[in-house]
């Protein structure tokens, strides 16, 4: 390793990846140019989100900032808590640890598999002002979107929930008749939501068990959102299609979503997977084509 490289890990959970750097004893301060650069799946090293595990001034474990892939630096993201919580509890050899995020504390607890995390999200916020909507709407499970280009009527009516980050959930019958690539840009932008929001389309498939895909803000389509599925167990709940635990399967696979009776919080459970270590040339990274490797003896 050369002095201005920095090393980093490719992780995922679900398919929704991450490219994370360890800014605990360096600093590693990116412009939203640079996390493009990375993220970019051509020229870059690829992710959905840019993790950057750095001290936790509260003296947790650790605290995690999160990036979408367009470089806006956001509050939550479930998948990568999974992934941040697996790492930490491998290095402390524990079976939990917690993380500081922007959005509060969350526990990452392990689950006898190594692979497989269950984190403790936290409670979801459901009134309109938290999500946050730019008008009152008094009951969340439904609100009523004008939206000009969208015609199927079912799109018009979505639950919003906050897990961290905003959320707007469209039950459907069939999550495959709806072009989520087409409208999704349209609906992460529309003026009720002043912080955008991440847009799911989500199916009853059996009892407490959910289909969902996901459009994410800053993102687009990604093969799955971890923040989505426990926002769609909770509004699945709400409106009284399911029950309070639910499978939610997204295109990545599986989540395990409880929204929990005694105190209101939302337990996921779901598999991670470490996918190589690498390093990053610093040098690099204004020329737009980053120049990075992978570290063999790290492979997974
Ligand atoms: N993939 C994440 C969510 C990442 C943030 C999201 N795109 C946002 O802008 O809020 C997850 O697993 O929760």
């Amino acid at each position: 390793m050369t002095a201005r490289e920095i090393p980093f890990v490719k992780m995922n959970g679900l398919g929704n990846d991450f490219v994370v750097f360890d800014a605990r004893d360096v600093s590693v301060r990116l412009t939203d140019a640079q996390i493009a650069a990375i993220g970019d799946r051509r020229s870059g090293i690829g992710f959905d989100q840019m993790i950057i595990v750095e001290k936790s001034p509260l003296g947790v474990d650790a605290f995690m900032r999160i990036y979408n892939r367009d470089g806006g630096q956001v509050d939550a993201c479930g998948n990568a808590t999974r992934c941040i919580g697996r790492l930490l509890m491998e290095e402390k050899d524990t079976d939990r640890a917690t993380i500081e995020t922007n959005a509060g504390l969350l526990m990452a607890f392990a689950t006898g598999d190594e692979a497989r995390v269950t984190v403790d999200m936290g409670e979801p916020k459901l009134e309109w002002q938290q999500i946050p909507l730019a008008e009152e709407f008094r009951d969340t499970r439904a609100i009523e979107l004008q939206i000009g280009p969208i015609d199927a009527p079912v799109l018009h009516s979505p639950a919003v929930v906050n897990m961290g980050n905003p959320h707007a959930i469209f039950f459907v019958d069939d999550i495959e008749a709806h072009d989520l690539e087409r409208f999704g840009p349209l609906l992460e932008h529309h003026p009720v939501f002043p912080e955008h929001a991440n847009i799911t389309l989500a199916q009853i498939t059996g009892e407490n068990e959910i289909r969902a895909k996901v459009w994410e803000r800053g993102v687009g389509l990604t093969r799955a959102c971890g923040t989505a599925a426990c926002a769609t167990g909770v509004a699945a709940a709400r409106k009284r299609l399911t029950g309070r635990h639910v499978t939610v399967t997204l295109p990545g696979g599986p989540l395990d979503i409880e929204w929990r009776e005694s105190d209101g919080h939302v337990m996921m459970t779901g598999d991670t997977e470490l996918e190589f270590f690498g390093a990053l040339d610093m040098d690099t990274l204004d020329t737009g084509k980053p120049v990075w490797r992978r570290e063999e003896q790290g492979a997974a």
